[in-house]
């Protein structure tokens, strides 16, 4: 079974190169596209591509994912995150492909107070949110057969993330400070990579759109301790709030996923957070020593 994985030289996508390449799903035939072999926003590139072979899936990480740099750079972020996506939706659908496309707690404004749920309102906050949104509708209306997992927090040994930040600015600094009054779940590519691959090798026909994330609640600044205890790091970590750490885009206050309709679908079983960083900072450390 022929997959392609578009945006494969990002965090996500060298997930699952890394699990290719370790011989995991072995029956599966990946086709690995990093931008410079496939640009998803040319339209005739992504039309030949999925034209070009029998792909049974499309698995899209690729994306815009500086939630910052998105609120200056409007038009590149919308060519990405919506443009982009639609072009894939519109020829997965032509060539009869499974799109299984990737989104963020960031589509929601962090109001709730319980975690959301797929169904609850999506109500974007900044512009990364709200082409992450977008995205979403593009893929809902224009392929009939797909995977929507909306996950939070990503991190891994590869490419960038906070937890490869904080591990990178330890040595640079006495003291970091670390915003406490934003609460999500920090979710492990390694445990998202395997629920897709899951998804796949269960030929599941029930799509849709799902939340996944790791189990478990934290804060940017719980999520930085757990990084320095597990690295066995002293450093000073001094709690803040949004307001003091200068930041272009507003994030979501809380931003917890509801697992319940994965969990039930799949039967899944999904790691704590904690669980799953001991085993990133594993990773991480034989790459970097
Ligand atoms: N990171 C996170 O915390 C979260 C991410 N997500 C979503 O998960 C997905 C994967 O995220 P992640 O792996 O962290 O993101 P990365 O930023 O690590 O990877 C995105 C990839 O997209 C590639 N890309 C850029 N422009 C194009 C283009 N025109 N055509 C094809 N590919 C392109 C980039 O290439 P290059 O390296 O050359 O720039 C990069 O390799 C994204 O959709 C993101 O929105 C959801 C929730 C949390
Ligand atoms: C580096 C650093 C960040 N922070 C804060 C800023 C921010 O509020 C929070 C996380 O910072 P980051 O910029 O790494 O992450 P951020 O861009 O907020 O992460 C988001 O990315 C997109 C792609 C998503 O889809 C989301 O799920 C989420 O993962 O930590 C500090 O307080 N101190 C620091 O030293």
């Amino acid at each position: 079974m022929k997959i392609l994985v578009t945006g494969a030289s990002g965090q996500l996508g060298s997930t699952f190169k890394s699990l290719a390449k370790k011989g995991y799903a072995k029956e599966l035939d990946f086709v690995f596209k990093s931008a410079t072999d496939l640009d998803i926003t040319d339209i005739d590139a992504v039309q030949e591509e999925l034209t070009s072979s029998d792909y049974a899936y499309c698995i899209n990480c690729a994306g815009f994912t500086n939630v910052d740099s998105a609120e200056d750079q409007n038009d590149l972020a919308y060519l990405l995150n919506v443009t982009g996506v639609r072009n894939l939706a519109i020829n997965c659908n032509r060539s009869k492909t499974i799109l299984i496309h990737i989104s963020t707690d960031f589509v929601f404004d962090g109001f709730s107070n319980v975690p959301y749920s797929e169904e609850a309102v999506a109500r974007p906050i900044n512009f990364y949110g709200d082409t992450k949104y977008k995205g979403e509708r593009a893929v809902i209306n224009n392929v009939s057969r797909y995977f929507i997992l909306r996950t939070s927090w990503l991190y891994s040994e590869f490419g960038q993330n906070f937890m490869k930040t904080m591990l990178k600015l330890a040595p640079k600094k006495d003291t970091i400070s670390v915003v406490y009054d934003q609460i999500g779940t920090p979710t492990y590519a390694l445990d998202l990579a395997n629920t897709i691959l899951l998804i796949i090798k269960e030929n599941s026909k029930d799509y849709g759109t799902y939340n996944y994330s790791n189990e478990g609640v934290a804060s940017w600044y719980d999520f930085a301790k757990a990084i320095f205890e597990g690295y066995t790091i002293d450093i000073e970590l001094k709690p803040i709030l949004s307001t003091a750490y200068e930041m272009s885009a507003e994030r979501p206050k809380f931003s917890v996923l509801d697992k319940s309709k994965i969990k039930d679908t799949f039967g899944l079983i999904i790691p704590h957070w904690k669980d799953s960083l001991s085993v990133a900072l594993r990773a991480y450390s034989q790459i970097n020593g």
